[in-house]
């Protein structure tokens, strides 16, 4: 089973699918990149979650937060927990990533991989609650991880992208309906990681 990988240069990736991901290594600088990377780990209230899978209960391998517009949506009524509200930091990301995917976002879930051993398995984000094709803007901060892509009907079939410290990952088109991505574990030595998935919720109350 081939996997082919597709690394940034001078940020042109080769041969990425792009009806389904864009990807810029660059788009925030460094230092703006550091400040980021520090703030978001001391200052969100980090949990860990757990999930039930049939019958077991699963502690998530990863920390995380989720931050939206509580008096906007009724989460509640869309089976999605209650989000904290946005931070300015958050705001003013949310403001650089809007341009560029072309729509208003309402929603961000936050992802803290504290070292190789933190992940997220196969999975994809197709909750109806984002439509059948939603555009989700990922900013990643800290240890560059290997951003994997499968297709769900021929696993052989896969990809993987570096996703570096500033970058921005636009995930678009089919990728959530036919396609399903992780982040693997890694044996070697991770230095921490935070991502971002900035998500647009349809909201039926308000038609959008
Ligand atoms: O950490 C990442 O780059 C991806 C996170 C992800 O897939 C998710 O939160 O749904
Ligand atoms: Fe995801």
């Amino acid at each position: 089973m081939e996997q082919l990988s597709f690394f940034a240069e001078a940020g042109q990736t080769v041969g990425l699918p792009v009806d389904i991901l864009t990807y810029q290594s660059d788009f925030l600088a460094p230092a703006f990149s550091d400040e980021m990377l520090a703030h978001l780990i001391q200052n969100t209230p980090w949990k860990q979650k757990v999930v039930r899978y049939y019958d077991k209960e699963v502690i998530t391998p990863r920390l995380s937060a989720w931050y939206g517009d509580p008096e906007q949506i009724d989460y509640n009524a869309l089976g999605k927990s209650i989000p904290l509200k946005w931070t300015e930091e958050l705001l003013q990301l949310k403001e650089r990533v809007e341009p560029v995917a072309g729509i208003n976002f309402n929603s961000v879930l936050l992802n803290y991989y504290r070292n190789g051993q933190d992940s997220v398995t196969w999975h994809s984000d197709n909750e109806t609650v984002m439509g059948s094709h939603p555009i989700i803007a990922s900013l990643s901060f800290g240890q560059v991880r290997c951003f994997d892509i499968r297709l769900k009907e021929n696993h052989a079939e896969k990809y993987s992208i570096r996703l570096e410290h500033g970058s921005l990952l636009l995930m678009k088109g089919d990728l959530q309906q036919k396609w399903d991505h992780r982040i693997a574990k890694s044996k070697q030595y991770m230095k921490p990681r935070i991502n971002l998935t900035f998500r647009r919720i349809i909201n039926p109350l308000l038609h959008d």
